[in-house]
């Protein structure tokens, strides 16, 4: 694990003294947006307008943030808009590499080894960390984006005319309400786990530890009363709060310790995953093996021997009782 300074590669882990052992995740900092006009997002300068072909994602399939793109990529039908290069499971010194093996598929675009080369090839001074998912510009060879949150919004509405344009992920009616469910998971349980698994104190575990199953207790008794987060439609904050669920048992149970309850422990939760894993074109995109190899194969500091659980056995596709609500309705 590393990051670049003044475009330079520096293999170092995350820095948690100045901040009494507490994980604090950087800021993404590729913020531009694609549209069908081409015109810059709020307060941007650089403009990127929506074309077939021409963008690219770099993701890894072990990683919860770019895994909402490839899901969104899939269910907006835009495989043959946008391509992708799957880095490598394993980030150790180099960070996430392009080494083609198993399931990875190496750069398809240049042939680099390292995706700390795309980020300096878009800016050769850079300094910050070099994450997936990122957003690409075959064009402008450049990135766009480094902000999964952001690179969803694009994909579910800038490409439309090459897309399914019938499926809205972020529907102007619900965005207050989707917004509001998003902070909350964001902070107790996408980031939550890596606060939990990340500290390097007792207490910022704990506090980690408490924020993440109080929220996981205050969505079960949402998901007790209405199919989805945000009522009888799924949307964006679904698919942010999937990409952590189906990683939570089989990898931040154990490695990240987040260990009061699992998944399974939860029917609404459990059944939850199981109804949006089912939903066509889903369970394609979830790696397991990805998943476990990279957690507890890239985190030495963690996992030192580096040894991959071989459980839990869960299976996805058991019936779920989610299609109560839509009957009731
Ligand atoms: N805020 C970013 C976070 C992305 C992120 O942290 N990705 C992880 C993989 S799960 C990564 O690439 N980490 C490498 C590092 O921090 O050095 C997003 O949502 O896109």
């Amino acid at each position: 694990m590393g990051l670049l300074v003044d475009g330079r590669w520096q293999d170092r882990g995350y820095d948690t003294e100045s901040s009494r052992g507490r994980f604090e995740r950087s800021q993404s900092q590729w913020r531009d947006w694609i549209t069908r006009d081409g015109k810059a997002g709020e307060g941007r300068e650089r403009g990127f307008k929506a074309e077939p072909g021409r963008y690219h994602l770099y993701v890894s399939l072990a990683c919860p943030w770019a895994h909402r793109t490839l899901i969104f990529r899939v269910l907006k039908r835009l495989e043959a808009v946008i391509s992708v290069s799957v880095v490598h499971h394993l980030m150790l010194e180099n960070g996430w590499t392009f080494l083609a093996e198993d399931g990875a598929t190496g750069d398809t675009l240049y042939g680099l080894d390292f995706l700390h080369q795309i980020y300096t090839k878009a800016d050769p001074g850079y300094s910050g960390r070099v994450t997936v998912p990122v957003l690409w510009d075959k064009k402008e060879q450049t990135i766009v984006s480094n902000e999964s949150s952001e690179i969803i919004r694009m994909l579910n509405s800038a490409f439309n005319e090459w897309g399914d344009a019938t499926v809205d992920f972020y529907p102007q009616s619900l965005r207050a309400e989707i917004d509001e469910v998003n902070a909350e998971v964001y902070s107790a349980v996408n980031n939550g786990v890596y606060r939990a698994g990340f500290a390097t104190s007792q207490a910022a575990y704990e506090e980690a530890f408490g924020d993440l199953f109080a929220e996981l207790d205050r969505l079960e008794a949402r998901l007790s009363r209405q199919r989805y987060l945000v009522g009888d439609h799924i949307t964006e904050a679904d698919w942010r709060l999937f990409t952590t669920l189906v990683r939570f048992d089989p990898v931040y149970v154990g490695h990240f310790k987040c260990n009061l309850k699992r998944i399974a422990d939860y029917p609404n939760l459990s059944n939850y995953l199981r109804d949006l894993y089912q939903v066509p074109g889903v369970a394609p995109t979830v790696d397991m093996r990805h998943i476990k190899a990279h957690y507890y194969a890239s985190h030495l500091n963690i996992n030192p021997t580096g040894i991959i659980p071989l459980g839990p056995e869960i299976d996805h596709l058991a019936a779920h009782d989610r299609d109560r609500f839509t009957k009731a309705a």
